[in-house]
Formats: structure tokens, sequence, C-alpha cells
């Protein structure tokens, strides 16, 4: 469930989560020489006089190896392992099993959800943020504990080696990753820049992209998806292939320096091959990307409503097409806050115009969603990353839907409302509103609206508490008085809690978990992005 809605904030918090590499730019959550969202005193920046940065080019470089090492002996029963620090010009040209193959590619793959991570959040609340599924399939939540290939295989020569550093730098992994920056930007002041003044919240990200791929270092489809995910959504940030190798050597010293007795040649050389490999995935699903689409659009605000003290409809116009599907979300940045990048769902179907809208709740201590609400004003620019989530309508089938939007976890449900009035099929959908009061329910006009204009369609208020025009109580206990729900797939989408309690009551009144979609839980909306 995410880092996207999913536990969204989706307009929520700027609390800082999300699942980045050790690419991350400057990020959500701190400022140069300034303080963190939360920090008290910290106002917003001056808005820059100057346009937003011009793109940068994102080339697929010649890959530099790391350095050189005789790679390991292959167990005998696996074949050799892929010397993958070498660049290949085109997909095609891989050899046939290469993570990257065309054949391969990560959309034609199941099994793509990414475990939990043992890992600790860090202060902040950063979560790992699942991989994305492949837009044809439901978000599923409650993934595996272990990594697809491990279950009923051993584990590979080079993930038991990477497990054990893993172990062996676990009591002093500060210390690790602050020896790593320090090392990076002193060997390579020139990405300095690149991250965030205030580095805590990044060495968390490191490490947790590490224990990923690491975890998954077996399991080829599961590492594919979550790192092109990841090369994906660092074009934005500017990242460059010739950015790898950089960090691979810094990784490389710092491990050498701290894993202690878990150290040697052959772990050595075992990241080396892995952190090639990670590298290329990354490198090449950025310049498949390239090819595809923009690193990221500008989009003028054409509309600004506010709908409560704190919450804004906001109403963008991209530079150019835009396309997503219905209960996606994206990422947004705003002028105010340059590189400071929050997820947001869609709160419309894709539209005729090209038009697309943003349901945003100023949060205390949120830079961007305080800026979005209290600040935006029509013809101010944004910035837009790529579209992602899987939380999206099966049209190939003809169950029923049942929503639960709490709060503006309302957004992505609206969404997902018109695609089915869209495909024209009459599939009953069944929609809980809910918030804590009445005078929350910001869009109940809407979904009255679409209700009475689409007979298969019910919507039905709820609040915790006072008066109102709808039910009283927590949506999940609301749910669970209706139904029965064994004939719909279910769409949750809300504050981390109400996912979590609205999840377990589906689960014991015999929804099956595979029919049960929401994004990341642990990501609030609003919350940094990859
Ligand atoms: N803006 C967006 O695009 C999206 C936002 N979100 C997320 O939706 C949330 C919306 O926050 P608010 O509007 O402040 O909503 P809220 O915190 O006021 O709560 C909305 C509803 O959820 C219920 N709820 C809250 N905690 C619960 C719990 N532990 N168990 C059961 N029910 C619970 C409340 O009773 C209420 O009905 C944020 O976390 C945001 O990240 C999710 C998807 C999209």
């Amino acid at each position: 469930m995410r880092d996207a809605p999913t536990t969204t904030a989706g307009d929520g918090g700027d609390a800082n989560g999300g699942d980045r590499g050790w690419f991350t730019r400057p990020v959500p959550g701190r400022r140069a020489g300034g303080s963190p969202p939360g920090d008290r005193g910290a106002g917003p920046p001056e808005r820059p006089d100057g346009p937003p940065p011009e793109r940068p080019a994102v080339r697929a470089a010649k890959w530099v190896p790391v350095r050189a090492v005789a790679p390991a002996r292959a167990p005998a029963d696996r074949p050799p392992a892929d010397p993958v620090r070498r660049h290949y010009a085109s997909p095609e040209e891989r050899p046939a099993g290469h993570p990257h193959r065309p054949d391969d590619h990560p959309s034609r793959q199941v099994g793509t959800e990414l475990p939990r991570l043992p890992y600790r959040a860090s202060p902040q609340g950063e979560h790992q943020r699942p991989a994305e599924l492949p837009p044809d399939r439901p978000t599923r939540p409650a993934p595996p504990a272990e990594p697809a290939a491990a279950a009923g295989q051993p584990p590979s020569a080079d993930a038991l080696l990477i497990r054990r550093t893993l172990t062996g730098i676990e009591p002093v992994a500060d210390k690790v990753t602050s020896y790593f920056y320090a090392l990076l930007f002193v060997r390579h002041p020139d990405l300095r820049a690149l991250f965030p003044a205030a580095m805590d919240l990044q060495r968390d990200r490191l490490f947790k992209a590490l224990l990923t791929a690491a975890r998954h270092a077996d399991d080829a489809p599961t590492l594919t998806a979550y790192l092109s995910r990841l090369g994906r959504g660092h074009r934005k940030y500017g990242t460059l292939p010739t950015h790898y190798p950089a960090v691979g050597e810094c990784l490389i010293a710092s491990l050498t320096r701290f894993a202690g007795d878990s150290w040697s040649e052959a772990a050595e050389a075992a990241w080396v091959r892995v952190y090639t490999a990670i590298s290329q995935i990354m490198i090449d699903a950025a310049a498949e990307d390239e090819a595809r689409s923009p690193a990221w659009w500008q989009a003028e605000i054409i509309g600004h409503e506010l709908r409560t003290p704190d919450v804004a409809v906001v109403t963008v116009r991209p530079d150019q097409p835009y396309p997503f599907l219905a209960g996606q979300y994206t990422s947004l940045e705003t002028p105010w806050w340059p590189r400071i990048w929050r997820h947001y769902s869609f709160s419309a179907a894709p539209r005729q115009d090209g038009l697309l809208s943003f349901h945003v709740k100023a949060v205390p201590a949120g830079w961007v969603s305080g800026a979005l609400v209290h600040r935006a004003r029509p013809g101010d620019v944004l910035r837009l990353g790529p579209p992602t989530g899987s939380m999206i309508v099966d049209h190939t089938t003809d169950n029923g839907l049942l929503c639960l939007g709490g709060g503006t976890g309302i957004a992505p449900i609206k969404a997902l409302v018109e695609d089915v009035a869209e495909h024209g099929r009459r599939r009953p959908v069944e929609v809980f509103y809910g918030a804590r009061h009445d005078d929350g329910l910001y869009d109940i006009d809407t979904m009255l609206r679409l209700q009475r204009s689409h007979p298969w369609l019910s919507v039905r208020p709820v609040v915790a508490e006072g008066p109102t025009r709808g039910l009283v109580g927590q949506l999940p206990h609301i749910v669970r008085q209706y139904g029965p729900w064994n004939a719909y797939d279910a769409y949750l989408s809300g504050p981390p809690g109400m996912i979590r309690s609205g999840v377990d009551t589906l689960k014991r009144i015999g929804v099956p978990l595979d029919r049960i979609r929401h994004d990341a839980i642990d990501e609030p909306r609003g919350t940094p992005t990859d």
C-alpha cells in the first residue's frame, strides 16, 4: 500500500518518506540552510524570480566500472553471473535472462510487489515504498515477507554475502552512512548540490534502498520493477548515468571500512556485481523512459477553489499531453519550494481537455500543501512528475466496486467512479465517504451529483462524530454493516489508520486480499516522492 495513495496523505502531509535511492535530490523536508518542514519558525522562502529550471538532458552514458573485480565463481546449478557492468547499446543486445531484456520487461512480469522491509522508519516517518505494479494489475497489500525467488530456492552466493555484510554493518549503520556521504561529497563535490542540505532523511533512504536491493538480489522481476521505477523517478531530479559510478565507489569504500569480519574479497566482488546490476537497471529504465516521456511536465494553475479553510481543489493545465489512469497519482513541485516534491492523486479521470485536478489539504508544518492551499493562484506554474500507482479499475471484470474514501482520500475514488461511468458498463459502485465531522465532507455535493446521474452508484457520507446528514461511526465499522461484499473489488483511500483498519475489517468479513486495493500505507499523500 504507498508511498502513494495509499497511505498517502494525498495531500495531507508533507512528511518525508518514499522510496528513493541514493540519488535523491534535495528534498522535501529540508532546504539549504533552512529548517525541516516540521521545525518551528520555518517560513517558506520567497518565490524565486527566475523560471523553473531547464530540463536536464538525461542520457545513457557508457557504463564505467566501479573497479575491476573478477566475477565470483557461479554455483554449478546457476548460470554464470552476467558481467552486469556492461552497458548494452540497445535492449535487444542484452543476453537472454538479462533482467532488462525487452521480453523480460517488468510490465510483462508477475510477482513484482515488493515485500515490506524489516527496517525501521526514520524519525521523520519515512517508509519504504513498495514497487509499483504494472498498470494492468491491481495493487495488492500484504506482500510476502520474503522475496518470491527465495521461496523454495536457496539464496545465491552473492545474496548470502550481501546479507552477511548488511548484518555486519547494522550496528554501525549511522556511521557507515555518514562516512559514505562525507566521502561522496569530498570526492565528488559537484554531487553535493543534488542532495538536501540536511542529510538525516537521505541517510535512511540509502540503506532502505540497499536493503531492498540486497533482499531481492535473487528475485529479478521484483528487483527490476522496483529499480526501474526508481530509475524513471530519478529523471525529474536530473540524475545522470555518470553519477552512479561515483556512488558505487564510495559505497564500496564505506563498506570496506565498517563491515568488519563480514567483509572479504568475495563480499566486495558480490557487492560490486549487485551494485552494478542495480545501476544498470536504473540507467536503462531512465533511458527507455526518456524515449517515451518527458522527465517532468510544467502545469499552469487555472483553477483554485477553497472548499474549506484547509482544503483546496487545484486544477492545472499541463504544457503537453499527460497520459494517466484514474486512480493514479503524481509527484508535484511548487515554485515556492524548489526540488521538494509531493505526491497527489488525480481527482478526476482523464479529461478531453487534458486538465488535471488535485485535492490538497494544508497540514500543520506542511510546506508544499500549505503553499498549494494558501498561496497558489491561477497563473502559477507547477512541475509534475510522471503518473504512477496501480489503484486502478480492472475493466476485465464486472465485479462491483466497494470504495472507502476518507478525507481527501476521496479524490482518487471520485476519479474511479468517473472511470467506471466512462466505460459504460453498469457495475455497482458503493462509495463510503468519511470525514471526522460533517463540514469535512467538502466534496459531498459532487459525489451526490454523480449519484443522481448514475443509478449504479451509491454514495454514503459517514462522519466520526457530531451532527450529520449521513451515518455516524468509523468508515470500516459502517462498511461492515452493509454488504455482503464478496462480489466486490475493494478500493481504500485515506489516512493510514483508516486503510489499515479497513483492510483488517474487509479481511475479517471474507473479502480476499487480492481484491483489496489501496496505495502504499506508509506514505501519506504529500510525502516526498521517489
Ligand atoms: N489528497 C489526495 O490526493 C489523497 C490523500 N490521501 C490521504 O488521505 C488522508 C486524508 O486526510 P484527512 O483529509 O485529514 O482525513 P481525516 O484524517 O480527517 O480522516 C478521514 C476519514 O478517515 C477516518 N479515519 C481516520 N483515522 C482512522 C482510523 N485509524 N481508523 C478508521 N478510520 C479512520 C476518519 O474517521 C474519517 O472518516 C491523508 O492521509 C492523505 O494522505 C489519500 C489519497 C489521495
